[in-house]
Formats: C-alpha cells, sequence, structure tokens
C-alpha cells in the first residue's frame, strides 16, 4: 500500500475539489461545533457527494454519543470514522461494532508512556493517528498546528496503518515521513492560509511534497 495522505477540516467545494485533484486519498470532515472547520452534517454530506470514488471520506467527531453518531452516518456515510477524543479502548471496539465501519483512532503522543498505550488501540482500531496533545484543556484536542517529538516513534511498528498529523507543512512532511516511517500523513492547520481557511496552493504543495517523500523513500528502499 502507498503513503495515505489525509487533508482534514475542508468545508467548501473549492478546497475539496483541491485535495481530490491533487491526489488526497483521504479527505477529512469535522463535525464538533467548537472547530473552527465544524461542518453541519447536512452540508458535509452535500459538499462531499461527489467523493466516492475518488477518495475515503472521513468523519471526525469528538467523543460523540451513539445517537449524534447514528445521525452523522445516516447522513454523511462515511468510509472511516475518525475518533479524536477521549474514546477508550473499549470505545472504540463498541463503536466500530455497532455501526459497521473501520475506525481511526487518534492518539496524543508527549512521551513514552503515550507510546505504550498504543498497544491498546492497536488491537481494536483499524487505523491508528498520531497527534500532538493540546497544549491545555481549552484547546481543541486536535487541529492546533502542534508538533509532536517525532523521536518518540522511531523504530516503532504497529499492526495497523499508522498516519501521523500534528503542525505538518509542506516544508516539514518528508522529514516527518522519513523519522518515523509513518504509513500515512494527516494535515489540517498547515495547509490553511487562516485559522480554519484552507489554502488551495497549501493543499497541492503539501500532497506534492509528501509524494516526493514518498517516492525517495521507495528509491532508498529498493537500494
Ligand atoms: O481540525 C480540527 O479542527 C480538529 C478538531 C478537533 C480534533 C481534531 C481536529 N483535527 C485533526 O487534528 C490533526 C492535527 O491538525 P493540525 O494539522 O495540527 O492542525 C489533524 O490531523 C486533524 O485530523
Amino acid at each position: 500500500m502507498g503513503m495515505i495522505v489525509k487533508i482534514c477540516g475542508l468545508s467548501t467545494p473549492e478546497t475539496l475539489g483541491a485535495a481530490l485533484a491533487a491526489g488526497a486519498d483521504m479527505v477529512g470532515f469535522v463535525h464538533f461545533p467548537k472547530s473552527p472547520r465544524h461542518v453541519p452534517l447536512a452540508a458535509a454530506a452535500a459538499l462531499a457527494g461527489g467523493v466516492a470514488g475518488r477518495a475515503r471520506k472521513v468523519l471526525l467527531t469528538v467523543d460523540a454519543g451513539d445517537d449524534l453518531l447514528a445521525a452523522a452516518i445516516a447522513a454523511f456515510e462515511p468510509d472511516i470514522l475518525q475518533l479524536h477524543g477521549h474514546e477508550p479502548p473499549a470505545r472504540v471496539a463498541a463503536l466500530r461494532a455497532k455501526f459497521g465501519r473501520p475506525v481511526m483512532k487518534a492518539i496524543g503522543l508527549a512521551s513514552a508512556a503515550d507510546v505504550a498505550g498504543i498497544a491498546d488501540y492497536e488491537a481494536v482500531a483499524d487505523l491508528l493517528l498520531f497527534d500532538a496533545l493540546p497544549a491545555d484543556v481549552t484547546a481543541l484536542p486536535g487541529g492546533n498546528g502542534r508538533a509532536f517529538d517525532w523521536a518518540l516513534l522511531r523504530g516503532r511498528r504497529f499492526a495497523k496503518p499508522w498516519l501521523i498529523g500534528g503542525g505538518l507543512t509542506a516544508e516539514t512532511v518528508g522529514e516527518a515521513i522519513r523519522a518515523t516511517g509513518a504509513s500515512g500523513v494527516d494535515v489540517s492547520s498547515g495547509v490553511e492560509s487562516a485559522r480554519g481557511v484552507k489554502d488551495i496552493g497549501k493543499i497541492a504543495s503539501f500532497i506534492a511534497a509528501a509524494r516526493a517523500a514518498e517516492k525517495l523513500g521507495s528509491l532508498a528502499e529498493s537500494g
């Protein structure tokens, strides 16, 4: 499988179109009212109408209840549920079983203890996403443009596909891939011109930089 490139927090047809045209594998839609990228369900469904067959649609929620998730899934029909809150492993397993959709669990990393905790999620999630922990309790649980120490993942491999996110940009994504060996990358703030405002040029540059790093990695592996 090639490098997974996910562009998250899309909320306009133009920026979604730019992500698809540049070859994003996953496009993320945030349904979390505290986020500047929040998209109401009907709007998200209308926006993502032409995505099927071009990329996987990811619905990002934060500690959502079953009723909200059921409504969101019915309206939006995501290919993947991204759980970006404090959902414990048992909750991840229960939601996966109840809704029958692949689950990507976001895990904040700041210490070796956080890395040790990944194993519990590895057993129950379909994909893992490693992100920075927020600076304080008032911050969003993600989407803060904040990087974590990639050295925490040096030499680590996981049983499930795993993406890194948190503060990535077109300038840093190549080094992030090289330093961690991640199977994918995810970005929100780093492809914006202002908080919550996606930038078409930055989206294209980010995807091109990720693909260039992927190609370099393949060349290095083949000798
Ligand atoms: O993007 C958001 O607004 C958001 C809100 C709540 C939880 C997660 C969110 N985004 C995810 O966070 C990571 C890191 O974002 P950034 O690139 O550092 O801005 C991103 O991969 C999104 O999936």
